[in-house]
């Protein structure tokens, strides 16, 4: 992380300390209610720059007998790192993630996450986070990410055709 940062404050129509985030897209395989097979998971604004989550580790996630599978793991950090961006301004999006795997972790338990920004210099915001199953002092996994903010109009402009969004919802995201 650079050692010349920005200063970061909360941005004004972010969500207050405890309230559940709203999802970024409903069809997000990671937070979308609506996405079909996704990890459905549910995101709650911290204080000042934190965001915390929680994911049922369903038996359609193993990896290992009776263990999460990595990738799936890695996909929840992403998630929940991206949605911390949203506390302090613009949408962004990962263009580095690294996950640190500790611990096995059980089919059946409740993973918890805590992801805080570091940092941020221009347009780049620096995230770290932890995955525990009861005791945040003994992390089962920890992840470090770099997103970049965007005009998620334009950035996803040439895309939204291919999304599983309803027409209606598509037709809203282009509207002006
Ligand atoms: C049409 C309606 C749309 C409505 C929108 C609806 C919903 C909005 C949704 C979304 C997002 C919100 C929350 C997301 C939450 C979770 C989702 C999980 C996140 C993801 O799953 S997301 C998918 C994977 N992700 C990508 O699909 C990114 C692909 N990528 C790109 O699209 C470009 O890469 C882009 C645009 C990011 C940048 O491109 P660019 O041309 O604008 O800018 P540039 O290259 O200059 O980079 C600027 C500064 O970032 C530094 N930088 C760049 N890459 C770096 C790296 N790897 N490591 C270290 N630093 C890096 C440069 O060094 C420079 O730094 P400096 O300021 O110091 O010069």
């Amino acid at each position: 992380m650079p050692t010349e940062l920005d200063p970061l404050e909360r941005h004004p129509k972010a969500v207050g300390p405890g309230e559940q985030m709203r999802m970024h897209n409903s069809t997000c395989f990671g937070c979308g209610e609506q996405s079909p097979a996704g990890l459905r998971l549910k995101m709650f604004a911290g204080d000042d720059f934190f965001v915390t989550a929680t994911m049922e580790v369903e038996s359609r996630f193993e990896g290992g007998p009776g263990v999460i599978h990595g990738g799936i793991l890695s996909t929840a950090f992403d998630d929940v790192m991206g949605m911390a961006p949203l506390l302090i301004g613009p949408s962004a999006v990962t263009v580095h993630l690294e996950v640190d795997y500790r611990r096995p972790i059980p089919i059946g338990s409740t993973l918890q996450f805590r992801a805080d920004i570091m940092g941020r210099q221009r347009r780049k915001v620096y995230t770290e986070a932890i995955a525990h199953i009861g005791d945040p002092d003994d992390p089962v996994a920890t992840a470090h990410a770099i997103f970049v903010t965007i005009r998620a109009r334009e950035h996803f402009a040439a895309h939204v055709e291919n999304s599983q969004l309803s027409d209606d919802d598509k037709r809203r995201l282009r509207a002006p």
